[in-house]
């Protein structure tokens, strides 16, 4: 039996959906160990695709300092435990981690208990609890780093299915990642009138805590777009477009790259360790993607400028070049046929 762990936002749990989606296709019904806090329980809570789901107490100890770090450490080793009879319970064999603070306690059960852990990083730079724990795993998977067991990015086959060369820039699409981005919004609101004027449709993921505040916009402005906070069909909706105006989140860049979509990337400037920064720049610097920091100044028409000088038929074509499908088959594979000795961790 399989368990998967780990999650917080999208970016994190659309790794474990695939990875769940690959094993339900051979049969297998994983459990799931999440947190209560964050998008864990919204996205898997009655998810028929595990046999079961549980949803412990940890958060995050990064931004936390004295006696608040120590609660939640505490939290965390108490949640370690439960695990441990979870895994008892259930018969686990492996656990798969997407990581973030929700993979935390199944990890640490994990160790405690010597069963196998396998690992998938999805940023350019790893975060903090992968970094602890990679030395202990059986596997390290990433799409970046040489050094861990590389595969395809596990992108959901509906966005190969979508997957086409742009070569005309009609429609643009704005997205602000799992949550919305602020910025991209208010980026989206000044960038609109100039783009309606030059006859390109707008496509507008904005969160849900700006969704009604957006979409009053659009309506006042008299100005038609496609607005939504969250959307469960992605793919449909980039199916639609010919350019991406996005943060950097690993999930979102890498299902650009599948469905051949050029984008100019906003990275998330908090980011631990700026990750969404390297993310986009693995794009830049092989010349298939724009990069605009948060901070810097921009105007509309410039903006536009910029990216109308593309050339969008040999972008999107070079992006579709560097993602397979089938990355989730892969480490399914190797999860479920594991040899002695996996590549270094
Ligand atoms: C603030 C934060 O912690 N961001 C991190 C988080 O980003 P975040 O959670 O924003 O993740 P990504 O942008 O990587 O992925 C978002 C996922 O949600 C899906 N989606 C999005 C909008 C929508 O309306 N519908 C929908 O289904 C996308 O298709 C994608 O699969 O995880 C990423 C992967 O570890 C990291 O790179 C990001 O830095």
């Amino acid at each position: 039996m399989i368990a998967i762990t780990g999650g917080g936002t999208g970016g994190h749990l659309v790794i474990a959906r695939a990875i769940k989606e690959e094993l339900n296709r051979r049969g297998i019904k994983p459990i799931y160990i999440g947190s209560t806090v964050g998008q864990d329980q919204a996205w898997f809570e009655h998810d028929a695709g595990f046999e079961k789901t549980y949803f412990l107490e940890s958060q995050g100890v990064v931004n936390k300092k004295g006696v608040r770090k120590l609660l939640v450490l505490f939290c965390i080793l108490r949640s370690a435990f439960t695990c441990k009879t979870l895994f008892k319970k259930h018969q686990i064999d492996a656990l798969f981690s997407v990581g973030g603070y929700s993979a935390a306690p199944a990890s640490f059960g994990a160790l405690m208990c010597g069963i196998p852990l396998y690992i998938h990083e999805q940023n350019a730079i790893q975060g903090k609890l992968n970094s602890l724990l990679r030395p202990f795993c059986k596997a390290f998977f990433s799409s970046y780093d040489q050094a861990a067991i590389q595969t395809s990015y596990p992108v959901s086959e509906a966005f190969f299915d979508i997957a086409k060369e742009r070569k005309e820039l009609k429609t643009i699409i704005f997205l602000g990642g799992s949550q919305g981005a602020s910025f991209i919004n208010a980026l989206a609101q000044k960038m609109a009138p100039l783009l309606h004027q030059e006859g390109i449709s707008i496509i507008h993921q904005t969160g849900q805590k700006e969704f009604e505040a957006m979409k009053a916009f659009y309506a006042h402005a008299g100005i038609p777009a496609d607005v939504f906070d969250f959307s469960k069909e992605i793919p449909t909706k980039l199916a639609c477009a010919d350019f991406a105006i996005s943060r950097s989140g690993a999930s979102t860049l890498w299902e650009l790259c599948a469905a051949g979509v050029p984008a100019l990337f906003i990275p998330l400037p908090h980011a631990a360790a700026n990750h969404q920064y390297f993310n986009a720049k693995a794009l830049a610097d092989q010349n298939v993607a724009l990069i605009l920091s948060q901070s810097s100044e921009w105007e509309p028409k410039a903006l536009l400028e910029q990216i109308q000088q593309l050339d969008l038929l040999s972008v999107s074509q070079r992006l579709m070049q560097m993602i397979q499908t089938g990355g989730a088959k892969e480490i399914v594979d190797i999860m479920l046929h594991p040899k002695t000795k996996e590549k270094p961790c």
